[in-house]
């Protein structure tokens, strides 16, 4: 038997307990538990002086710091900033005075030390119908087509993730149909991706960047979700391999603009369950719910509301942070983003994160604390309305740490809705909750003050919390003589054997506290307002507009901010973009340039050592055959050398850029085109190095059964040198391709590094130049790219093809020994080129099987 309760539906007996008062205030302090304010409509103030009527103890707030006064309109309320050494703050923004609605949250908090004093005002009144006074913008379908978008269409979304012209409603003889303007972020109609249209059903919501259109068959009611995601998890499972659970049925339920942080030991399952919340490592039981939505379901129509900052940096290192950012931005707003809207969005995003004046360092150089701040600024630049972070301040100094909570605490309330994990709790008040993992299960998930309460903590410290859930529980145990001693005699009456958790037993207290049904039955069983919690505003000569016939309405207010927009941008200019980065990448580390350039012509030297002057015009000694089977060779292992790290070192970059839409193609042709260009470089300097001593005549007398032949080598239109160079470059693509192919296989850049040998020696030993292969395994040479390499230089150059000496039917007669199985150095233009083309799939094949591979490490995720 389980004695879990399994229903996350509130019992009967809770009700709201509000209406007391018409209206109140609740005042946190740091680390101290809230204290209501009844609001009696008169004005008072705020501050550490005992003349006030809220007194508060926190040293950095001013004796007289908030005046509070009547609005004379019902019982409204306006605040004033007196004046201290810090600020009043709402939405993350300094205010000088601001008028209260209910929700309101606002802040007196000292930027530099990352403290403040919470106050949240309520309308006790208004919690229990929060929307009445909210009008929903409806479009009315009259016109026989509305073209919704950003900018000048019939239904104007003014958001970052809405195209300018994004999809049209069409009227049918019966009922409609939308069809998607081919528009950067896609269409959604219940939650499923629209190809090109679709017909609409009553009741059926569109989805469009942050917008929600519900169908009515006559109209569409517009909602924005922007700055109101509410997320809902219900028993959240995951299993992996032998059944092992490591997430045990949580739920929860956060609030728009709330601030979590998981926390809990090592291994208690934090990252697990931030990874089922954020849908980029799912659940394999239970619902995520954003905003009503069933999130997995969805998370192609939400994927451009999230942000997401991992462990791991998700920005090239020898970039500036300026460099970064702009690349950044590029590939996640739209083509039609001008240069000078990036460069402030680029502006605004440093500014939110308090990073201004290290523009210009590059990213290596900075902090543990900067560094991730960057990071956050990144994922801002697409202004995410729901934002998870995985442990942002691992590794920082107390300060840094305590900036960085502050810096989150004030993206919160700027309207974002904010999970991160973290192992730091020193500042863990200024979360709005903490859900506390242990043993893959929910602990608590409450306040942080009344945390320690819960868990009987009176020193203050959070790390007490983590040895009181740490380990085995057994009869003897203090916690079980003690606080968990109900908790421990009904887990033995369902229990016939063994021995529980801490970790289940306190699962067991949580389970049965008023906290759990206040933060999480009361939130679940609370219905989201579908389809979305904001409706969005319109000015009032839009409504008079929207109330009659449709002829252009617009939803939402456009703020520099908005302007831009996280779309995705096309193919082409995704591909554009990526080369810019790679070129730049490539240009800033000189140390790894150099070494590229290098190769080339310290191998040619040492060829050139070794190569006699007439090894190209001996057509039948089998010194030219080995000179161009090394060339052949070196160019290979140069294409693999230079592109096997390449997909490994930014594997993390990748990981992220890819859930925020980038192609896998573009990506991986960006890469190819900038390396080819160092293989193209790479081949001439080989080439040329060599012809300091190699005469590449292309005329030269070749033997016949005849005589003597004078004969011209080459291409048309190549000539010899450039036929060569020709097959010099493609071998080297093909090692390229394949290094990438190798990259893409390998988790880190050591393991893609150590396994360069293993393609290499194939091409050395199965590639029919040096040794011969018996007839039947002969077709294995087909897998090297240095066999084709050395058939087109053989044929190119009229080469006598290898003979296998040991095998000659007359023995001291070189014309009875035979060819190499499979050789053939035919010298025809024709088969140079079709040994070209061979050459050239060899690579597309390389190149295509590492798209294949990194498309199945997403679904790994
Ligand atoms: N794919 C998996 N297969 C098997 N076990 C896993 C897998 N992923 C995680 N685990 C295990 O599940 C437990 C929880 O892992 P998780 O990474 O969520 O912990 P965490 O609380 O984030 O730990 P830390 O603070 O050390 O990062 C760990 O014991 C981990 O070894």
């Amino acid at each position: 038997m389980d004695l879990t309760p399994d229903s996350d539906d509130p019992p009967p007996e809770v009700t709201w307990a509000v209406r007391l008062q018409a209206s109140r205030l609740v005042v946190r302090e740091p680390n101290k538990r809230e204290v209501p304010y009844p609001l009696d409509g008169k004005a008072f103030r705020l501050g550490r002086a005992e003349d006030n009527r809220i007194i508060v103890k926190a040293e950095f707030v001013a004796a007289h710091q908030l005046r509070f006064e009547p609005t004379g309109v019902g019982d409204g309320y306006r605040v004033r900033d007196l004046g201290g050494p810090c600020s009043l703050m709402f939405n993350g923004h300094q205010v000088p005075e601001h008028e209260l609605r209910h929700g309101d949250v606002l802040r007196v908090g000292d930027p530099y030390t990352g403290s403040f004093v919470t106050i949240t005002y309520q309308r006790l009144a208004r919690t229990l119908a929060p929307s009445d006074d909210q009008q929903v913008p409806r479009c009315r379908l009259d016109l026989p087509e509305v073209t919704i978008g950003r900018e000048g269409c019939e239904l104007t979304l003014a958001s970052l993730l809405v195209s300018r012209r994004h999809a049209t409603v069409r009227a049918l003889p019966e009922g409609h149909e939308v069809r998607d303007l081919n528009s950067a972020n896609g269409t959604f109609v219940n939650g499923e991706r629209v190809q090109q249209s679709k017909r609409l059903a009553r009741g059926d919501i569109i989805q469009v960047g942050p917008f929600k259109l519900v169908y009515d068959g006559r109209s569409l009611d517009s909602y924005d979700h922007r700055g109101a995601i509410e997320l809902k998890a219900r028993r959240l499972m995951r299993v992996v391999g032998g059944g092992k659970v490591i997430l045990d049925r949580v739920s929860l339920a956060i609030q728009p603009r709330e601030f979590v942080a998981i926390v809990g030991g090592s291994g208690a399952g934090k990252s697990t369950l931030l990874g089922a919340l954020s849908g980029f490592s799912r659940a394999s039981e239970g619902d995520v719910l954003v905003n009503g939505d069933d999130y997995y379901a969805n998370f192609a129509a939400y994927r451009g509301s999230i942000g997401y900052v991992p462990q791991s940096d998700i920005l090239h290192q020898t970039l500036t942070v300026d460099e970064a950012l702009r690349f950044t931005a590029q590939l996640r707003l739209p083509e039609d983003t001008g240069d000078a809207e990036i460069a402030a969005r680029v502006e605004r995003v440093l500014a939110d994160v308090d990073i201004e004046d290290r523009r210009t360092t590059r990213i290596s150089e900075l902090s543990g604390g900067q560094r991730k701040r960057v990071s956050i600024a990144a994922e801002l630049l697409a202004d995410p309305s729901l934002f998870f972070l995985d442990e942002p301040t691992s590794g920082l100094d107390p300060g840094l740490e305590k900036r960085l909570m502050y810096t989150l605490r004030r993206l919160a309330d700027g309207g974002r809705t904010i999970v991160m994990v973290t192992h730091a709790t020193a500042n863990i008040h200024q979360c709005d909750h903490i859900a506390f993992m242990a043993d893959g299960r929910l602990v608590w998930f409450g306040p942080p003050a009344d945390a320690l309460q819960h868990f009987g903590v009176r020193s203050g410290d959070f790390a007490d919390i983590y040895t009181k859930v740490d380990g085995d529980a057994h009869e003897s145990h203090p916690l079980v003589q003690g606080e968990l001693r109900t908790e421990y005699g009904r887990w033995r009456e369902a229990h016939e054997r063994g021995e529980p958790s801490l970790a289940e037993l306190w699962e067991l207290r949580y389970r049965r506290s008023d906290a759990r049904t206040r933060y999480i039955v009361e939130r679940l069983a609370g219905g989201t307002r579908a389809p979305a919690v904001k409706p969005s505003k319109l000015t009032t000569s839009q409504q008079n507009r929207s109330a009659t016939s449709l002829t252009s309405m617009r939803v939402g207010a456009v703020t520099p901010e908005d302007r831009p927009e996280p779309a995705r941008v096309s193919a082409w200019q995704q591909w554009l973009i990526l080369v810019r980065r790679n070129i730049r990448l490539l240009a800033v580390d000189r140390r790894n340039l150099v070494t590229l350039l290098l190769q080339a012509p310290i191998i040619g030297a040492i060829l050139v050592l070794v190569a006699r002057p007439t090894a190209l015009q001996d057509l039948q000694s089998s010194h030219g055959r080995l000179v161009l089977f090394l060339v052949a060779l070196v160019a290979v292992w140069c294409g693999i050398l230079c592109s096997a790290r390449e997909l490994t070192k930014e594997r993390a970059i990748y990981r992220r850029e890819r859930l925020a839409n980038l192609r896998i193609g573009p990506y991986l042709l960006a890469k190819f085109v900038v390396l080819a260009a160092i293989c193209l470089v790479q081949s001439v300097v080989l080439l040329s190095v060599l012809a300091i001593k190699v005469d590449f005549s292309a005329a030269v007398t070749t033997f016949t059964a005849t005589g003597p032949v004078a004969v011209v080598r080459g291409v048309a239109g190549l000539g010899f040198f450039g036929a060569l160079l020709v097959t010099t470059f493609l071998s080297s693509l093909s090692g390229l391709g394949m290094g990438l192919l190798l990259s893409s296989t390998s988790s880190t850049s050591d393991r893609a590094m150590s396994v360069v040998p293993l393609v290499l020696v194939p091409q050395l030993l199965l590639a029919l130049a040096l040794v011969s292969l018996p007839a039947g395994l002969a077709p294995l040479s087909y897998v090297t790219s240095a066999r084709w390499a050395m058939e087109a230089f053989g044929s190119l150059t009229h080469l006598q093809p290898p003979r296998d000496f040991a095998a000659c039917t007359i023995p001291g007669n070189p014309l009875s020994c035979p060819i190499y199985p499979t050789v053939d150095y035919d010298p025809s233009t024709a088969h140079v080129v079709e040994v070209w083309g061979v050459l050239l799939a060899y690579t597309a094949l390389c190149v295509a099987v590492a798209a294949v591979v990194l498309a199945r490490r997403d679904r790994e995720r």
